[in-house]
């Protein structure tokens, strides 16, 4: 089998973020339901953007258009792009103070004049359906997953490697390539807290393809398009793929783009057990966990048991 050739690879399973998104959305949505029966407040998101980024706008308006399908409490506040960091602040005050307010995502990336940090450590840690906070961020990091509000893209990407390996992760080799704060720290922590042996790898990182050739499960989030090569890819390997980079598609036409994530698909495709695709993977994925981090979120201003997702 020396020479076994490469189409004799199975093709990958193509893990359907679309589908594991909306079966999640349905059990918010039951929940929410649930909530509302005994009496308590619907869920209520308030998401915050400041300026009027094109890219943001889509995203932002997706979040409160999910929400408002799921009967949440559902307000968006869009602020000028000059706004003032004291003004944004004050802002998050209210919406912190607010009862029928039980998650606050300031959509990020925030203008230059406006210290990112500053605006997390401001929102109520027990609202901040995006778990950047370093309260949560803490909670997570010392294995108080259930008292903390979890990152939900790593969340998400968790959801997903489990659809396809079961709830049981233990001892698996797990490979996460990229550091961010929003994707690949906390993914390393879950991963950690499902006791996978975790490697963190970066753009300082030697020999990236020996890492990966040891990887059960990898998570790509670097924001370099197609960077994860196919032949680095362990056999059988679980690939998820965080990027969303638009590059130029000329073949469809002048000035036209197409989304493609950090990993080269077709390739990874031929090596992989299941691979999500971009777009359709982790993205669909993201929107449905802050949904359930805001249900998560009522439930406990409810003094109701929270759902785990
Ligand atoms: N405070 C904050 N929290 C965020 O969670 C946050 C943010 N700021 N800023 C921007 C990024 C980006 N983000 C996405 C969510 C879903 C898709 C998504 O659903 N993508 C689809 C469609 C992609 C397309 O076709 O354009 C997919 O991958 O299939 C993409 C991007 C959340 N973000």
């Amino acid at each position: 089998m020396a020479h076994a050739p490469s189409s004799s690879a199975k093709a990958a399973a193509i893990i359907d973020g679309k589908a594991v998104a909306a079966d999640i959305t349905a059990r918010v949505a039951a929940g929410t339901a649930e909530l509302v029966a005994a009496g308590a407040l619907p869920p209520g998101l308030a998401v915050v953007l400041v300026g009027e980024d094109a890219a943001s706008q889509v995203y932002v308006g997706a979040k409160g258009k999910k929400a408002s399908e799921l009967g949440f409490h559902s307000v968006q506040h869009t602020l000028p792009v000059d706004t003032s960091q004291a003004d944004l602040l004050a802002l998050v005050a209210t919406l912190n103070r607010d009862p029928a307010i039980h998650g606050i995502l300031v959509q990020l990336p925030l203008p230059a004049h406006i210290d990112t940090t500053a605006v997390i450590e401001a929102i109520e840690p027990a609202k901040d359906v995006d778990g950047f906070h370093p309260i949560n961020v803490g909670r997570l990091a010392i294995g108080e997953r259930d008292r903390a509000l979890v990152s939900c893209t790593p969340a998400g990407c968790l959801v997903l490697i489990k659809r396809v390996l079961g709830d049981n992760l233990s001892g698996k080799d797990a490979l996460v390539i990229g550091r961010s704060n929003i994707v690949g720290k906390p993914m390393a922590q879950l991963l950690l807290q499902e006791s996978c042996t975790v490697t963190i790898a970066h753009s300082r990182s030697r020999d990236l393809p020996a890492l990966a050739a040891r990887a059960d499960i990898l998570v790509a989030a670097v924001g370099r398009p197609e960077m994860v090569r196919g032949d680095w890819i362990k056999p059988g390997a679980v690939v998820i793929d965080v990027g969303m980079n638009r590059i130029p598609a000329p073949e469809r036409g002048a000035g036209k783009t197409r989304l493609v994530g950090d990993v080269a698909y077709a390739e990874a495709a031929a090596h992989a057990s299941a691979i999500t695709p971009v777009p359709g993977g982790v993205g669909p994925m993201t929107i449905a966990m802050l949904m359930a981090n805001t249900l998560v979120a009522a439930c406990r201003a409810a003094g109701r048991p929270a759902p785990t997702f």
